[in-house]
């Protein structure tokens, strides 16, 4: 049976689904180095934004094949160690957005009107209605970083609230902002122009820092900053100057370069700066959403199907890879094959598509074309996830080509690979049934299903030559299950195709070419 580690607070309707089909084991709060110690022992990990994937986790995590993070942000898992080790990683994009929106507006309306601190205030007896006037958010400028998911609910709700809408974000066309409400500006804009400004960004190289001294300085001494997308957006320690200084009114912050936040500046700071311990997607609603996405898509990898929102592969949706199944199997196998027939150390690898195949989206065929391709070399550790990296380290050239006339199949893949054994081609179809064939060898017409064991030639069409490699092999006790010739004009060059019950004992391929005749003979095992 499977294991799963959680190793975060997850709802317990995502630890029902994982107990389907694994032993779930909750440890929350591991030292970095109890994670270490024992993740090889597990199948898949679930966490949220505490536990910390490094790249010493990953390279301890010899069986993991899955990495959850119940949450958006994946940028406390070393994605690109996990893609290399072939481990996907898969994520919850929206089963938290209303929660962190709702976060958002509630800590833009709590520092409107110092909630927090007017709470306390009462609780320790005091009466202070003076020292608590606020402002109202009716008719200011919200201006809102980051128009995604979140930045779009943020800016319905403060639409209805009466704020005018300015937004940034360069992957965001105007007329989608307009939609939204909002009106797109550079961010030099936003920040002069703002009375709120609310961050809704992932944390990228561009985006470090995002609020520093200088972008502090460009702002009005009215303006509110809301983070509740991710920490080291904002260098904190010029935030807290610049509340300190009367640059800016004030700051609400759900989300820190470090956390725990520890000591801080910002901890000094009164009624202006509002902190919250990474709630936004902590309400009840979110937690179920969240973990049962999340859930599922690790159940759905460990019985061997496709996750449907892994960061790290194309999107193989369920339907998509339904239709696609069958090709994927199709261009694996010839991957598989012209590997063997192009020798180790392969340079490039050209992938035509033809016919319906063509008019699919590639990326999952080719994806699939180089996994076979990598197979004799990587064995189990090449998947869906890693196939192209592999193939990128090794320098393999990539090319892809398509033809959508439909000629003798419906859809057919012909692969042509360059290795140390010269160049080959393969074209393979589905028939009818789904069933695979092979039905082109070095331009060769054939058409025999794939099996096992083959042994394929290269040789002159003459009269007893495929009595001789019958004879041949049958004094080797090697069983032929059949035989196909494939050749374009009579006594020119042809192939032989053979499909064998055993394995090619050692020596024959060596004998087979002794044989007059005979130009090359190649053994493939798929
Ligand atoms: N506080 C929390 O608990 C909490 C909860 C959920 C999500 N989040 C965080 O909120 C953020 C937004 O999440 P989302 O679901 O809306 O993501 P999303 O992908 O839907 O939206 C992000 C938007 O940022 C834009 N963007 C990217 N780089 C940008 C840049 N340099 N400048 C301006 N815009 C840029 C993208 O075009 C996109 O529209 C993420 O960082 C996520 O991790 C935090
Ligand atoms: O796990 C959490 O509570 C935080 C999640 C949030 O930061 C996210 O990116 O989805």
């Amino acid at each position: 049976m499977s294991k799963v580690l959680v190793s975060d607070p997850i709802d317990q309707a995502g630890i029902d689904i994982l107990s389907q089909v694994a032993q779930v084991d909750v440890k929350t709060g591991l030292p970095a180095e109890e994670l270490v110690r024992i993740i090889p022992e597990y199948d898949a990990l679930m966490i949220r934004s505490e536990t910390r994937v490094t790249q010493e986790v990953i390279a301890a995590a010899k069986q993991l094949k899955i990495i959850g993070r119940a949450g958006v942000g994946v940028d406390n898992v070393d994605v690109p160690a996990a893609t290399r080790q072939g481990i996907v990683v898969v994520n919850s994009p929206e089963g938290n957005t209303i929660a962190a929106a709702e976060h958002a507006i509630a800590l833009m309306l709590a520092l409107s009107r110092s909630i927090p601190d007017a709470n306390t205030s009462v609780k320790s007896g005091k009466w202070e209605r003076k020292k608590f006037v606020g402002t109202e958010v009716y008719k200011k400028t919200l201006g809102i970083v980051g128009l995604g998911k979140i930045g779009s609910h943020v800016a319905a709700v403060a639409k209805a609230m009466g704020m005018k809408l300015l937004a940034f974000d360069p992957f965001i066309s105007t007329e989608r902002a307009e939609h939204i409400g909002c009106r797109l500006v550079d961010l030099d804009m936003l920040f002069r122009e703002a009375d709120y400004i609310t961050l809704h960004i992932p944390k990228t190289p561009e985006t470090t820092n995002l609020i520093n001294a200088e972008a502090l300085a460009k702002m009005k001494p009215t303006t509110r900053i809301i983070n509740c997308a991710r920490g080291g957006i904002i260098d904190e320690a010029a935030l807290a100057e610049a509340v300190k200084e009367g640059k800016i009114a004030g700051a609400a912050l759900d989300v820190f370069a470090k956390e725990p936040l520890g000591e801080s500046p910002l901890c000094q700071m009164g009624k202006d700066v509002i902190l919250t311990p990474h709630l936004g997607a902590s309400t009840a609603e979110a937690q179920v959403n969240v973990a049962i996405d999340v859930a599922e898509q690790i159940r759905d990898v460990l019985l061997g199907l496709p996750a449907r929102s892994a960061v790290n592969i194309p999107g193989l949706y369920p339907d998509v890879l339904e239709k696609l199944k069958p090709y994927l199997r199709l261009a694996e196998t010839l991957g598989n094959l012209v590997s063997q027939l192009a020798g180790g150390r392969v340079e490039s690898l050209n992938v035509h598509l033809q016919g319906e195949l063509a008019t699919n989206d590639s990326k999952p065929i080719v994806i699939a074309a180089l996994k076979g391709l990598l197979y004799q070399a990587l064995r189990e550790r090449v998947n869906y996830v890693n196939a192209s990296i592999e193939a990128k380290e090794r320098g393999i050239r990539v090319i892809e080509t398509r033809d959508n006339a439909v000629r003798d199949y419906a859809g057919s893949l012909h692969l042509e690979a360059k290795g140390s054994l010269g160049e080959h081609s393969v074209t393979g179809a589905l028939l009818g049934d789904g069933e695979i064939h092979i039905t082109d060898i070095n331009d060769f017409p054939i058409n025999v299903p794939p099996t096992h064991h083959m042994l394929f030639t290269l040789h002159r069409d003459m009269p007893g030559i495929i009595g001789k490699i019958g004879s041949l092999l049958g004094s080797f006790n090697v069983n032929i299950a059949s035989m196909q010739v494939g050749r374009k004009i009579v006594r020119g060059d042809a192939v032989m195709v053979l499909s064998l019950d055993d394995p090619l004992p050692e020596g024959v391929l060596t004998e087979i070419l002794k044989v007059p005749g005979i130009r090359d003979a190649y053994t493939v095992t798929l």
